[in-house]
């Protein structure tokens, strides 16, 4: 039977959905990609926290699952917000790729260490971070798809750019990567690496537990969850410079996260392991840790900051 796999338009999420069919493929499926604008990649000049970041990469994939022209839509983990419609379904998370933030420049001999670095990035928990870490650096707007921010810093609009290493990989520009961030202090987004494969509820039970077996890496999906559950916790989408990365060690899973002020200055993290069973729990339990701890008065400072 061919699936029908809705995706965004952009080469990396093409790349993402191929990976996808390549997968489905040596399963015995066959596969129709089906490229589609979302209101994300329309939206090209203003940051993502001015659209609002509800599903601004996500819906149009899911309205067309919800309207049954598609049986899977294909995300990066990191975009898909914390609840989704109840008609729809998580169905399974491809294994993750490294995690890290990196730093590309076209200047072999870029140091991050250099003062009056201008920093391209357009994520609120980047630039935060940035100001924490490296409060010598500036930022600057870089919105876009990939192949559009490498045009922006190959202009000298910055001097550098901050991406995920997971997207830098994918495309194939690891060549310019000068600098890889620690994840200890550049905790990643929720889902960061890890591809989202989504599905209707209602899709026969039997073709989604042949589909969840050809993609679904459960080490992955443990880790999901528990970072889903604690951005669901939050109350905060893409938007909010929340941060949360979850690992398997030993069979004990282990949940960072945490949220940073715009400013960089208030900073609540929190780590906590748990057995893997227990991912969602383990989500909902640090993040209520972090809001208890002075969290919620930086949403609260957001918030109002955004007016
Ligand atoms: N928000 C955009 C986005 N969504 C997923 C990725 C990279 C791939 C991934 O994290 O899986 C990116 C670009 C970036 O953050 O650099």
């Amino acid at each position: 039977m061919t699936i029908r796999l809705a995706t965004r338009a952009s080469r990396l999420a093409l790349w993402q959905t191929e990976h996808v069919a390549a997968l489905l493929q040596a399963a015995g499926f066959e596969t129709e990609i089906v490229p589609m604008q979302t209101t994300g990649d329309a939206v090209q000049d203003r940051s993502l926290a001015k659209i609002g970041s509800k599903g601004v990469f996500t819906e149009e994939l899911e309205n067309s699952l919800l309207r049954g022209e598609t049986h899977l839509a294909v995300h990066s983990a990191k975009d898909v917000q914390s609840s989704i419609p109840r008609e729809l379904e998580l169905l399974a998370f491809l294994e993750r790729e490294q995690v890290n933030d990196v730093v590309l420049s076209f200047n072999e001999q870029f140091s991050l260490d250099k003062p009056g670095i201008v920093l391209g990035t357009s994520s609120t928990r980047r630039k935060a971070q940035l100001r924490r870490f490296y409060p010598h650096a500036e930022t600057a707007e870089a919105r876009g798809n990939l192949q559009t921010r490498l045009r922006k810093l190959e202009e000298g609009q910055f001097d550098a750019l901050v991406l995920a290493y997971a997207g830098v990989h994918r495309m194939g520009y690891e060549h310019l990567v000068r600098h890889t961030l620690p994840a200890t202090q550049f905790v990643p987004a929720t889902g960061q690496g890890s591809i989202a494969v989504e599905c209707a509820a209602d899709l026969d039970a039997d073709l989604k537990a042949r589909l969840k077996a050809a993609l679904d890496h459960p080490a992955t999906h443990t880790c999901l969850l528990a970072e889903r559950a604690f951005l669901h916790t939050m109350e905060g989408g893409c938007s909010i410079p929340s941060f949360a990365l979850a690992t398997l060690d030993g069979g004990r899973l282990r949940l960072h996260g945490g949220l940073i002020s715009l400013s960089g200055e208030e900073y609540v993290e929190e780590i906590q392991t748990a057995e893997p069973a227990e991912a969602i729990a383990l989500g909902v339990s640090v993040a209520d840790s972090v809001l208890g701890r002075g969290g919620r008065e930086i949403l609260a400072s957001i918030r109002e900051h955004r007016g």
